[in-house]
């Protein structure tokens, strides 16, 4: 069961596109054609720099993210965008192995691999060249419009790729800005201010930007060594050498590069609050409303009251599980009520591994046992609970986090209150974090 990708938005050109994009260029809608050519759309990605301010030895595009290095985040971003037909990543030799590995591992489509060059604006004209000279074995071919974004800029979503490139096509040339957040000082040549820019009247230029392909790959033809070498903003490029005055478009706060190790941090944070939005309660049955699992789900719903909590069952036939599945839901609490084996949870953990859901992103797993331990052998109980330990390991080889929690049942209501209190603080804990130090952990609630 594959999980199947968020669903693609609008195309420009097409009628809902058509509005969509129209509205991204403040046409009306009524001017816009609805039955307009889509034009034909590519993405060149630089991600041949060897990333010195993050002041680590690995490149920051291959710095791991969750285990899975940032660039793949990025193409992820940009493979879910259906109407751009071809991705060109730039990147060094020595990194073009690794690159196709994680091509391979993260199953990421249309991409193509091209040399880097010493600088960012070389890197993207060899993109450029790759896209425009339609070689024979090549599956490339020119398009009418070409983005060009960041590989390490993670977190563009669709409406600005639309923006931009809907801009372009009609002004030649558009980039996404932000508000700057530092004034901008011009210093003087004994390192003294000499004047500093009025900060409300200036932006700072953001990724993506988006060019007709003719515009920008011929800016790159004309190009100085000295703009190739020194240069860092593509606009002017294409207002220097095309004579063409790009189209700003406001961009989000969440265009911004990672270029420090602050910003790896940033990132992270990023990625784990966006997949812990989803919490699905998986219980052995949902008739009996009475069920422990239920006040469970109930307390769960309440103290995180952003987080979508839904249930599912695990009776064979259920469909609601694998819906969820489907939806791409990262968080699953597994509920046991009397039971220390590991059927159920089993059951779940083979679901989630035919889904092939963790290649993108680990899956937290935590399998609770209400358990009167006092009503049995101690030690016969922990025998099986332990097994979470060995069982862990295993899954945590296809990227699932499995930790049980235990929670004494039953109990007198106001302590069993307390303790689902807990179980919940440390259910939001363990999704939250995400931690795979905690993987066949079993805590005590
Ligand atoms: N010769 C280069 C230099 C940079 N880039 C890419 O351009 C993007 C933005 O550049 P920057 O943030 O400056 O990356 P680095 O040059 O790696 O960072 P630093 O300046 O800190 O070394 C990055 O995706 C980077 O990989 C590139 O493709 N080729
Ligand atoms: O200068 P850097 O290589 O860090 O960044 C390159 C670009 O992302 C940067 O110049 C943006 O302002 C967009 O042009």
């Amino acid at each position: 069961m594959e999980p199947r990708p968020a669903a693609p938005g609008p195309c420009p050109g097409d009628s809902r596109g058509a509005e969509q994009a129209a509205a991204a260029s403040s046409l009306h809608p009524a001017e816009a054609q609805p039955r307009r050519r889509a034009p034909a759309v590519a993405a060149v990605l630089p991600a041949g720099g060897s990333g010195e301010r993050m002041g680590v030895p690995t490149p920051k595009q291959f710095c791991p993210i969750l285990e899975r290095p940032l660039i793949s985040y990025t193409l992820q971003a940009l493979e879910r965008v259906c109407w751009i037909k071809d991705i060109v990543v730039a990147v060094t030799g020595e990194n073009m192995k690794a690159m196709k590995c994680i091509i391979q591992k993260y199953q990421h489509q249309r991409i193509s691999l091209v040399e880097a060059g010493v600088t960012r604006h070389r890197s993207i004209f060899n993109g450029l060249k790759a896209l425009a000279e339609d070689q024979p074995d090549s599956k490339l071919s020119k398009p009418e419009v070409v983005i060009i974004h960041d590989a390490v800029r993670p977190f563009v979503e669709e409406d600005v790729l639309l923006k931009v490139v809907t801009a372009a096509k009609e002004h030649g040339a558009a980039g996404a800005i932000r508000p700057l957040v530092s004034t901008v000082i011009s210093p003087s040549a004994d390192g003294c201010l000499d004047h500093s820019l009025e900060r409300a009247r200036h932006r700072a230029s953001e990724m993506p930007q988006a060019f007709l392909f003719d515009v920008i790959y011929e800016a790159y033809q004309q190009c100085s060594d000295y703009d190739l070498e020194f240069g860092t903003e593509c606009l002017q490029l294409a207002l220097k050498y095309g004579h063409i005055n790009a189209k700003l478009v406001e961009g989000s706060p969440d265009l911004w590069k990672v270029t420090y190790k602050r910003d790896l941090y940033a990132a992270e944070s990023i990625i784990k609050e966006r997949i812990s939005q989803h919490i699905c309660i998986v219980m052995d049955t949902k008739e009996d409303e009475n069920h422990v699992g239920h006040h469970l789900e109930e307390l769960l719903k309440n103290e995180l009251n952003h987080v979508k909590v839904t249930s599912g069952a695990l009776c064979p036939t259920s469909r609601d599980l694998e819906q969820i599945i489907l939806e791409q839901c990262y968080n699953y609490v597994c509920v046991n009520v009397m039971s220390s084996d590991f059927e159920e949870t089993r059951t779940l953990l083979n679901m989630l591994e035919e889904s092939n859901l963790s290649i993108l992103y680990p899956i937290v797993v935590i399998s609770v046992y209400f358990l009167d331990y006092k009503s049995v052998p101690f030690d016969e109980k922990m025998e099986s609970l332990i097994q979470i330990r060995e069982y862990a390991k295993e899954v945590k080889k296809r990227n699932i986090l499995l930790s049980g929690l235990l929670i004494y049942f039953p109990q007198d209501e106001q302590k069993l209150q307390a303790s689902l209190r807990q179980g919940v603080t440390i259910i939001a804990t363990l999704i939250k974090e995400r931690n795979s130090g905690l993987v066949g952990q079993l805590l005590v609630a």
